[in-house]
């Protein structure tokens, strides 16, 4: 029997996946997201910025774990604000923070079979979806295995796994290839791909070789702000010989961080 997605059951009125409008967020005491917009649909798309600019604090709001202070947002067609269909929402989404916890006696499929119910799937499609999840991961060898015998990168990937067991409709990865070997992204990219083709993927990294190989575009933060929003293309486009980095997309991340930083006069 084939799997219904949960966007094939969910209202699909809505122009955007993400729609955010003068959006602001605190972590703890410190406006992290600062009179933010942004539209996102299908694609994946990165999410860039160095340390601090506010890339985790937008992935929580996003996840509706932190509610905004200030501005509007809109998560698969429900403002975040409201509760009424913050579970409809929250069902839909795939969430991979950068540090998560789980029961380290629990096996990688038990961890994902944990999510799976915490996401209300129903029950008759879970093994097969977290069969499917762990393989696409690349953990089928280490299903049975328990979390806390795992490697830091084969832990990451069972975060990965959790985070699309339900083929979200919006996923977000924060970090996802932080321990991973050479090979491992490689194989993270193409999967990264194929995730995009029907969904919409945001993807927080500092490896910027990652977001060229696999993203269709970019949205580049820094302290809470938009520096710039364009393809993978229009990053490179920004860089010039005297701008630091090794390759033509970290050059251009520099220079739009560079020129962003002497307008705000910083
Ligand atoms: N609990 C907190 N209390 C006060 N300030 C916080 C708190 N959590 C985060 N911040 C601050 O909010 C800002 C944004 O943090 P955030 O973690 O969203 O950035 P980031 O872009 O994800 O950084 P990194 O690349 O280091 O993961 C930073 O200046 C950080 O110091």
């Amino acid at each position: 029997m084939r799997m219904v997605r949960a966007a094939e059951t969910a209202p699909t009125t809505y122009p955007w996946i993400v729609h955010a409008d003068g959006l602001q967020v605190k972590a703890g005491t410190h406006l992290a997201v600062d009179g933010l917009d942004l539209a996102l649909g299908t694609g994946v798309h990165a999410l860039l910025g160095p340390n601090g600019a506010g890339k985790t604090t937008l992935m929580r709001a996003l996840a509706t774990v932190v509610k905004p202070v200030a501005g509007t947002l809109t998560v698969l067609g429900a403002p975040v604000h409201g509760r009424a269909e913050l579970r409809r929402v929250r069902r839909a989404l795939g969430y991979l923070p950068q540090q998560f916890g789980f029961y380290p006696r629990f096996t990688v499929r038990e961890f994902v079979e944990y999510m799976a119910w915490l996401k209300e799937m129903p029950r008759s499609e879970v093994p097969a979806a977290v069969q499917r999840a762990i393989d696409r991961v690349g953990l089928t060898a280490k299903a049975d295995t328990r979390m806390k015998t795992l490697s830091g990168g084969m832990l990451r990937r069972a975060g990965i796994a959790q985070a699309i067991v339900n083929d979200p409709e919006l996923l977000l990865l924060d970090e996802p290839t932080v321990g991973l070997d050479p090979e491992q992204r490689l194989d993270f990219r193409e999967l990264l791909r194929d995730l995009g083709t029907d969904g919409c993927v945001l993807v927080s990294t500092h490896l910027v070789e990652d977001v060229v190989a696999a993203c269709t575009d970019v949205v580049l933060l820094n302290e809470g702000r938009l520096v710039h929003r364009g393809t993978t293309a229009s990053l490179i486009a920004e860089g010039g010989s005297s701008d630091a980095g090794d390759s033509p997309a970290e050059r251009g991340y520099s220079a739009l961080l560079r020129r962003h930083r002497a307008e705000a006069g910083r």
